[in-house]
């Protein structure tokens, strides 16, 4: 099987390159590195050199495209290499042809009956899902797989990776400039918290904290809007919610999703607070079972102070494929409402797990 690989040395990419190595997801395939800027240099893994990632002729050699390159570059050789005639496999992880009526939307252990059906019915473009949805989904699989939920709210505290790899290194300068503003007087642990408070609310507010990214200070402070606007006062990033979600299940009635998508000074891993509302009253012991026997990833942690803080934080679970899950319990509104929190590592279950996954699924057959 020859595998053509586009935005391999991205972020995306490179975690996407990282997995494929580590599940030795590279045995019994042919890899082919493309670029879009460095044609001619030499390969990774010794593979020859680079190829350049528009060249419709090469890439028609290819039995499977895996891109992370994103969506500008989706939108210019996709449609080409249909021209073409190429029958192939392409596998992406940007948003572009997610909603398209011939595209499938991976999340295999959420949703590997739609995949087989698609592949079934010749299907070719598999397209991974919004890191939030699909980080949603491996955490409450089982409620989802077991017909409870009525509806889902999200309120989400997003990772400056979700805006890429430049954000990531915005914030941490963002958070180095609010730092020096006021080591001097952290030092000296008699000085006024107030004085310190004044002189980091005037930096975040002044024009020294570097802001080209996000536009606005991150560091320090919260980003209640994520992605552009579209309609009824959503955001993209919340409008993808009710889409995605109903889209990787392959609902027929779909379940109404909604909330608020807010960027918070997390480095790769979103974490987002839920309230459900399930169809009927369930037991919540019956509740954990489901959500911890669904995928050998999702991580019930008990709703005990010292287990959530240990367990359920970006911090604890940055580079693993752990989904934890916390803070479950039967709100006050009523005995058909819960509330549950899960966090996950958006550039593995949230980019490119799904994608090595659904490789892996195509060598298989
Ligand atoms: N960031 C995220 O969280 C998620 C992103 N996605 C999708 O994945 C796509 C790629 O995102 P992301 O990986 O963040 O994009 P990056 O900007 O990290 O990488 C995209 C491309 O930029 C080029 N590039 C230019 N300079 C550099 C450099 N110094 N180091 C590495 N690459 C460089 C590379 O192409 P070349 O080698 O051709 O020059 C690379 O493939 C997005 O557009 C989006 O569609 C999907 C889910 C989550
Ligand atoms: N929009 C996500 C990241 C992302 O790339 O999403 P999508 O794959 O749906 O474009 C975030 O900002 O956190």
């Amino acid at each position: 099987m020859k595998v053509g690989l586009v935005g391999w040395r991205g972020m995306v990419g490179s975690v996407l390159m990282q997995r494929m190595q580590e599940e030795n997801d590279f045995a019994g395939i042919e890899p082919v590195f493309f670029t879009t800027s460095q044609v001619g240099q030499a390969a990774p893994m010794n593979a020859g050199t680079l190829k350049d990632a528009s060249d419709i002729a090469e890439l028609k050699k290819l039995d499977v495209i895996i891109t992370c390159q994103g969506g500008d570059y989706t939108k210019a050789v996709r449609p080409e290499l249909a021209k073409a005639g190429w029958q192939g496999y392409w596998i992406d992880a940007a948003s572009t042809l997610r909603m398209e009526k011939d595209a499938v939307i991976v999340l295999d252990p959420v949703n590997r009956n739609v995949i087989d059906d698609a592949l079934a019915k010749g299907i070719k473009d598999f397209i991974g899902g919004n890191c939030t949805v699909s980080l949603m989904l491996m955490g409450l699989g089982g409620l989802f797989r077991a017909g409870l939920v009525e509806w889902i709210s999200s309120m989400t505290y997003q990772a400056a990776s979700g805006a890429g790899a430049p954000n990531m290194r915005e914030l941490l300068c963002q958070m180095g400039v609010l730092h020096g503003a006021v080591c001097e007087h952290l030092a000296n642990p008699s000085s006024a918290i107030l004085e310190i408070d004044r002189k980091v609310t005037e930096e975040l507010r002044g024009n020294l904290l570097p802001t080209k990214e996000f536009g606005f200070a991150l560091a320090g402070s919260v980003l209640p809007w994520i992605d552009r606007e579209v309609e009824d006062g959503q955001s993209r990033e919340e409008w993808k919610g009710y889409a995605e979600t109903n889209k990787i299940l392959g609902t027929t009635n779909p379940i109404p999703v909604d909330g608020i998508c807010v960027r918070v000074g997390a480095m790769r891993c979103h974490s987002q607070a839920l309230t459900i509302k399930l169809n009927k009253d369930v037991p919540i012991g019956e509740i954990e079972e489901l959500i911890k026997n669904d995928n050998k990833w999702v991580k019930l942690v008990p709703n005990n102070k010292a287990d959530t803080l240990a367990q359920l934080t970006p911090a604890a679970i940055s580079g693993s494929l752990t989904v934890p899950v916390g803070r479950l319990r039967k709100m006050k509104m009523g005995p058909q409402y819960l509330s549950a929190f899960t966090c996950g590592d958006q550039l593995l279950w949230g980019a490119a797990e799904p994608l090595r996954r659904m490789l892996q699924i195509l060598k298989e057959r």
